[in-house]
């Protein structure tokens, strides 16, 4: 018989604890931090479906808002009544017309002639350079160091040299000379030896210094203070650069400053594990174009799924479209640059030039407007490929095939540099890369195709593999922080205000969203094409005869509303006698 609900048995008494054998007080010991873990992870997850669950509520009431502007803006177009009694009856047409979001009109781009008074950002909103002497180290330091590698070298019996010392703003790169005799490899298998006589967590060895006849053997320093981005962008380096897209990367070993031209990269991908510099390093890109190019030659799409890292940029007038933070629009931004790069072929091919640079080289000539750069930049890369895999990755890599020549180039920077995410299409095309310190040497042979990136600092210690040349460099990126950006957007926010021309369009979404759904039934050919789904959705049945009871229709209707549904992946094909697969859930079906 069973026991009534409410006739719960008693408790069983607890023995007390110091009546317990030490084992079992162990086992509770044990029970207990895994509890405490338990709730911990659980207090997490509630916490994060809270944060999820006013997103949730703040889209909603957006939409809400959207929908009572558009009931408000027909109503005010609604006819008067008539004083004679009568109502006009407005004809289907108005009313279309009327309940139709008025295309919005996208601004044009800038021209120089609305730029006349544009003033370039000063470099004394930029934290001074006074620290950056170009002395990192004393010599007697050096001497010391140089004595304990030949030391452990030594006592490994390597037959070597330690030559030379250049001391670099991160690390001191010395310079060794194996024997006659001995092969580089030994020198190179002494790494962590040779990192623990140097009290180093970890030092690099080039083995050898590619076009030398040394090894080169890398060791961090104890302290070292930030670079300030400003002295790179006075140094002389940058001033008389020639480069098309100059990026300012860093400072190298030997203390020359080291750019990328991002015109001939022509993309470029960053990896590096939390906290190693990639958002400085991204910001240290942003810094050098905004420094080079006024809003009518360059242009700025930025991609945020993490949300808090370009919001500083937000008011920028280079920007094209608001920082991007939603997975979903991603995607429709990257559809529009793929557009925008095909709709830039047609313009170059009606000058006749081949590339950006005849284009405006006839502009200047012929006096017609010039196009400007678009640089797109995506920090996290991984999130998005979290959403929608496939349609990113082939944008990315479209784009990354294909617009060089027409002047969109591409940043992407990721913390996870795993193969789902660095796809082998993706990599392929990305021949220019950044590593920051990562954690694995798996993760470095994803980035740079060898080891490495495990052994750097972190704080904007990076190994750069520049286009087309097989050899790393080692470089330590300058240092912004958020007040230097503000105070270089704030200047240019003074002076313009940004002027958002990217087309989002529904239809480019991720497909399967909820918005999708509802624009692709509302071009559906069946005006029963929806309830035909939620029939199939709720029931869970997906037969002709089952949709010509439930929707009181007839066989040839119910057969190619059946097929409609599966052209277009909603449910599977008909497979031998078995029910037809059904791939829709009730709670997608929100129609847009
Ligand atoms: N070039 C640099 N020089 C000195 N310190 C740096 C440099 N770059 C980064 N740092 C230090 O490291 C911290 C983290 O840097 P950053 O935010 O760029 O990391 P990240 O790789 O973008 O991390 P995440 O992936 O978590 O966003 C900075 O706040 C700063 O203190």
């Amino acid at each position: 018989m069973p026991t009534p609900a409410t006739s719960l048995p008693d408790p069983i008494p607890e023995t007390p604890r110091e009546e317990l054998e030490p084992a079992q007080n162990q086992h509770l010991s044990d029970d207990e931090r895994q509890l405490a873990a338990w709730r911990e992870g659980l207090e997490q997850r509630l916490e994060e479906r809270a944060q999820i669950r006013a997103r949730h509520r703040d889209q909603l009431e957006d939409a809400y808002e959207h929908l009572q502007s558009l009931r408000d803006g027909v109503n005010d177009r609604a006819v008067p009544d008539d004083p004679s009694g009568f109502v006009t009856v407005p004809d289907a047409a108005e009313v279309a017309a009327a309940a139709a979001p008025e295309p919005v009109r996208l601004p044009d781009p800038f021209t120089p002639e609305d730029l006349v008074n544009y003033q370039m950002p000063s470099l004394e909103l930029l934290r001074s350079a006074e620290g950056d002497v170009g002395v990192y180290r004393q010599p007697e330091d050096v001497a010391v160091d140089k004595a304990k590698l030949q030391d452990a070298l030594d006592s490994f019996a390597v037959d070597a040299l330690v030559q030379d010392a250049i001391v670099g703003p991160r690390v001191t790169q010395y310079l060794v000379r194996p024997g006659f005799g001995v092969r580089v490899e030994a020198i190179a298998s002494l790494d962590k030896n040779i990192a623990l006589a140097m009290s180093a967590n970890a030092v690099r060895i080039q083995a050898p210094i590619p076009g030398e006849q040394f090894v080169g053997v890398e060791v961090p320093h104890q302290h070292s203070a930030p670079l300030a981005l400003r002295s790179s962008l006075e140094n002389a380096a940058w001033r008389g650069s020639t480069a098309d897209l100059p990026l300012m990367l860093g400072v190298d070993v030997t203390g020359r400053h080291v750019m990328l031209d991002l015109a001939k990269a022509p993309h470029a991908l960053i990896a590096g594990a939390t906290g190693a510099g990639k958002s400085v390093c991204i910001s240290n890109l942003i810094l050098s174009l905004i420094y080079r190019f006024r809003p009518d030659e360059l242009e700025l799409v930025l991609i945020d799924p993490k949300i808090v890292e370009f919001a500083i940029y937000r008011d920028l007038p280079h920007l094209i479209h608001p920082v991007v933070t939603d997975p979903k629009q991603a995607c429709q931004a990257l559809k529009w640059l793929v557009r925008e790069m095909e709709r830039r072929y047609q313009v170059l091919a009606e000058k006749s030039v081949r590339n950006l640079a005849g284009y405006n080289a006839k502009a200047t000539a012929e006096g017609f407007a010039k196009l400007p750069y678009i640089v797109l930049v995506i920090d996290e890369l991984a999130d998005l490929m979290m959403t929608a895999p496939q349609e990113i990755e082939g944008s990315i890599a479209r784009l990354a095939q294909m617009s060089r020549a027409v002047g969109i180039h591409t940043v992407l920077a990721t913390q996870r540099p795993s193969v789902n995410v660095i796809t082998g299409v993706i990599k392929a095309n990305y021949p220019t890369r950044i590593a920051f310190q990562v954690s694995s040497q798996v993760d470095s042979r994803t980035i740079i195709d060898g080891k490495g990136a495990e052994s750097l600092q972190g704080r904007g210690d990076m190994l750069f593999s520049p286009p087309g040349i097989g050899r790393l460099q080692r470089l330590q990126a300058p240092y912004v922080d958020d007040a230097e950006i503000e105070a270089v957007v704030g200047s240019l926010k003074a002076q313009v205000q940004p002027r958002y021309r990217v087309e989002l369009r529904a239809e480019d979404a991720p497909g399967g969203s909820e918005d999708a759904m509802g624009a692709t039934l509302e071009a559906g050919a069946d005006p029963m094409l929806k309830d035909a789904l939620e029939v199939i959705a709720t029931q869970g049945r997906a037969s002709t005869s089952y949709l010509q009871r439930r929707l009181k229709i007839g066989y040839n209707r119910a057969a190619s509303l059946i097929e409609e549904l599966e052209e277009r992946h909603y449910i599977g094909p008909q497979v031998g006698n078995n029910p037809r697969e059904i791939f829709v859930q009730p709670e997608d079906l929100q129609f847009a």
